[in-house]
């Protein structure tokens, strides 16, 4: 057997596609940019290399494959192929050129939030309404273009749920990246569209403060809750942000997946709505980062 952490180096030339240089590296493999010989132009490729590839790792290149092609949508990244090499799964998609969020600047201006977060939860909306529940959304989940248009990604966790309403869209298991999951899946309950909100109002709420959100205690707060205490409010930590769009966030954050949006349609509608008296989209690009605002994520400090 192959000693732990030893990966497969792959060739540099994999079917129709060359490999350029490395984008990323995630728990399931690595991603490469690539040049698809046959159609000339750019692709992200995506492959496990792990010696041995056990069978969650192929089963996550599958479900990842089938959760983007059914999606289809402009705010959701594009997959192209599924292939195998050597035994090992592969995925060619579109290539994002940008910066995931986990790489841009912290606290980047509300209003640029508020642009993130309408195309954010509009490919979430489109994935929930084909059925699929993402369950790992997170900062490096999610890649800005050059253009300022939001494309989410890496759903190698997702999960299929009925589009049918009447079927549950509940899917058991604690999964997902400990920090964004909702504190109902922490604690062993299923996931739902609710949890994915969750997800999304963390990072937004981490987008305008630079700050892990905390609570305040509160003379009210269940002593067994997932959160003994109150969310300290967006328009104490972010100046001038539209209180319409605090609310919308916090309500993401809700500990009851109850008081949260229904849907991400809810969430979406609720944007919308903002925009317009707001003057439209800002169409924030990661070189409109303010560059006096540079403050790794990776350095996020507690209030
Ligand atoms: N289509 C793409 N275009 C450009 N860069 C990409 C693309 N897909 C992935 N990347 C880059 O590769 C990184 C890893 O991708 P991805 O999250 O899909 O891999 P993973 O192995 O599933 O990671 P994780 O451990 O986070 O689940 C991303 O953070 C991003 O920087």
């Amino acid at each position: 057997m192959a000693p732990l952490g030893e990966t497969w180096t792959p060739p540099t030339e994999l079917d129709e596609f060359r490999l350029m240089r490395l984008l990323g590296r995630g728990g399931m493999g690595a991603v490469y940019l690539a040049h698809d010989t046959s159609l000339d132009r750019l692709v992200a490729l995506k492959l496990s290399v792990a010696l041995q590839p056990d069978t969650s790792t192929l089963a996550s290149f599958a479900i990842e494959a089938r959760a983007i092609a059914r999606i289809k949508h402009p705010n959701v990244v594009t997959v192209f192929r599924a292939g195998q090499i050597e035994g090992r799964p592969y995925l060619v998609y579109e290539y994002v050129d940008g910066k995931s969020l986990a790489e841009l600047p912290l606290p980047l201006p509300w209003r640029y939030v508020l642009d993130i977060a309408l195309g954010f939860s509009r490919g979430l909306r489109a994935a929930h309404q084909r059925g699929v529940l993402h369950r790992d959304l997170k900062p490096g989940n999610a890649i800005l273009d050059s253009d300022g248009t939001i494309k989410l990604l890496d759903f190698g966790l997702a999960a299929f749920v009925g589009t049918d309403r009447s079927t549950p869209w509940a899917v058991p298991g604690v999964v997902g990246t400990p920090r964004y999951m909702a504190p109902e899946v922490r604690l062993g309950a299923a996931a739902t569209p609710q949890s994915d909100l969750y997800a999304l109002g963390l990072l937004l709420y981490e987008l305008c403060t630079g700050k892990v959100p905390r609570v305040r205690p509160t003379a009210t707060a269940p002593l067994a809750g997932p959160r003994a205490g109150s969310l300290v409010p967006l328009t104490e930590l972010v100046p001038g942000i539209d209180r319409d769009f605090a609310g919308a966030i916090e309500r993401c954050l809700a500990d009851d997946p109850a008081g949260r949006f229904g849907l991400a349609d809810a969430l979406c509608l609720a944007l919308e709505r903002l925009m317009t008296p707001l003057g439209g989209e800002a169409a924030f690009s990661p070189e409109r980062a303010s560059p006096g605002a540079v403050q790794p994520w990776e350095g996020l400090t507690t209030l």
